[in-house]
């Protein structure tokens, strides 16, 4: 069977118990470590002079290379173009995306070094497999580079309907260089619909069976394929720290309090402000709840070189110390707000201990945390998972968790209290019911179902 390659931009750490940095390397290693393959990508690291060739090494069946950028490329394709402009527009945040031509073309031309770097790894017959918005035009420039492998592509954010992607001004440059991919993959079937209504009306693109479009000469294959996790080895991983000192210790410190977790990276995309002014809601319409419940949010900081982010952290932190201000008295704090990153074990055994999973983007491609937080709990016991209908995994765990608006601060506040006293009868029948979807959509089947299709013979 031919060798698969994964390219994006993001290669997760390699050691088991380090922190990672987001759900597309949480999920790209879990999905790697089982089929073995090479993982090329930035190395996370800023350097003087990017080296003429990647670093290569091998962890278990994964061969990585990774290399630096420029503090010039940095600042055009990842600060700049990719999470100045694509990451706020493909989540609806028109009003915080910004536009520079200079950005862009460093976009441009550091999607074409990285293929040039990856050019003398790649053998004929090996499986392209590229992800995210930071490499929308990399096959585009595969092509130009004379490599013929089939390449398939996956969108691990949203894909926006047209008058929002129309803001993008090289709308059409970039949507024309996706089709360059043999396959694109997309987390719900509205992205995926998003994507080919702009293809038909912006491209002329003809549908010519399901799942296939006809663009000019080319022929793209469009697709859903939602992450997931692997619900057995989350379910091991969150006993494994239940007696550690550190969950004693919390539990001892909770004092029999009811235990809300939130976990996300500091991005304004997963709606933290308006959750902190609901749980606050919750306090000011339910006395009985005060002091009876507590809230943790794990929020370690995110691409801190990005002036909006910065802008999210400081209106945090002015939430977080109004809201305890007003609430704390001497024996409760209602929100402990960690700024920090936490390995994942140590993350799926909070999950196990607390009794509400809260998590509410206000826009979000999947949200891994939400399936983990599922994938965590007691059977006997489960917590119940609060969920923003605009996260990718309301699709899939809808019918089990209490799905929420997240403008809607009064409905996140009663969504809460009434999962605080959910009877356990209710709370197993929902927790049966995700984790079937979860076992169903499992990581390995979103791997095997996309690479599938793109060794499929359709494009023979
Ligand atoms: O690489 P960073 O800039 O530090 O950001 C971390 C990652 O954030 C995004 O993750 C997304 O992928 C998840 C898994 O499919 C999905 O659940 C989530 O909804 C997305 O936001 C981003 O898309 C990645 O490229 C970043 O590496
Ligand atoms: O301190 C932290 C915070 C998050 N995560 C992991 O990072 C991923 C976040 O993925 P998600 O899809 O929820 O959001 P993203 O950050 O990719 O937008 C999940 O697997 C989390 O368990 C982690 O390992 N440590």
């Amino acid at each position: 069977m031919s060798r698969l390659v994964v390219v994006s931009n993001r290669v997760a750490p390699v050691a088991e118990d380090q922190p990672s940095a987001g759900g597309l390397a949480v999920g790209v290693h879990g999905a790697l470590k089982q089929s073995g393959g090479i993982w090329f990508g930035w190395s996370g690291e800023i350097v003087d002079a990017p080296p003429e060739t990647p670093t290569l090494y091998q962890q278990d069946s994964v061969g990585y290379a990774t290399i630096g950028l420029s503090r010039r490329d940095y600042d055009q394709y990842y600060r700049g173009f990719s999470n100045g402009t694509l990451w706020p527009t493909f989540h609806y945040r028109t009003d915080l995306s910004r536009y520079d031509r200079k950005e862009y073309a460093g976009y441009l031309r550091v999607n074409a070094w990285l293929v040039e770097k990856l050019k003398p790894i790649l053998r004929p017959d090996d499986l392209l497999w590229v992800h995210d918005y930071h490499l929308l035009p990399f096959a585009r420039m595969c092509r130009e580079a004379g490599i013929a492998n089939r390449i398939g592509f996956f969108l691990h954010i949203p894909f926006p309907v047209e008058p929002v992607l129309r803001t993008v001004p090289p709308h059409r440059e970039l949507t024309e260089a996706m089709c360059a991919y043999d396959l694109l993959g997309f987390q719900t079937d509205d992205d995926c619909t998003a994507f080919s209504d702009y293809a038909r009306r912006q491209l002329g693109a003809v549908p010519q069976a399901p799942g296939v479009l006809a663009v000019g000469r080319r022929r793209v294959r469009v697709g859903t394929y939602p992450i997931g996790v692997l619900p057995d080895e989350i379910q091991e991983q969150s006993q494994t720290h239940s007696n550690s000192r550190q969950i004693l210790n919390l539990k001892q410190g909770l004092h029999q309090r009811r235990l809300i977790m939130s976990v996300d990276r500091l991005d304004y995309s997963k709606g933290l402000v308006e959750r902190f002014q609901a749980f606050e809601r919750l306090l000011e319409m339910a006395p009985a709840h005060r002091g009876k419940v507590s809230f943790i949010q794990i929020a370690p900081p995110s691409r801190s070189d990005v002036e909006m982010y910065r802008n999210i952290r400081r209106q945090l932190e002015s939430a977080a110390g109004r809201i305890n201000g007003r609430w704390t008295d001497l024996t409760w704090t209602p929100i402990r707000y960690i700024n920090k990153n936490y390995d994942r074990l140590m993350l799926m055994s909070l999950f196990r201990a607390s009794q509400i999973g809260y998590v509410t983007p206000l826009r979000d491609g999947m949200n891994l945390v939400a399936k983990e937080y599922v994938a965590a709990q007691p059977a006997d016991d489960p917590g119940v998972l609060v969920l923003s209908e605009f996260a990718g995994a309301a699709r899939e765990l809808g019918d089990g968790a209490l799905l929420v608006n997240p403008y809607d601060t009064d409905g996140m506040a009663q969504a809460l209290g009434r999962a605080l006293i959910m009877p356990v009868e209710e709370r197993k029948e929902r927790h049966q019911q995700m984790m079937r979807r979860l076992r169903e959509n499992d990581l390995d089947r979103w791997r095997d179902r996309f690479l599938a299709d793109l060794r499929g013979d359709e494009f023979a």
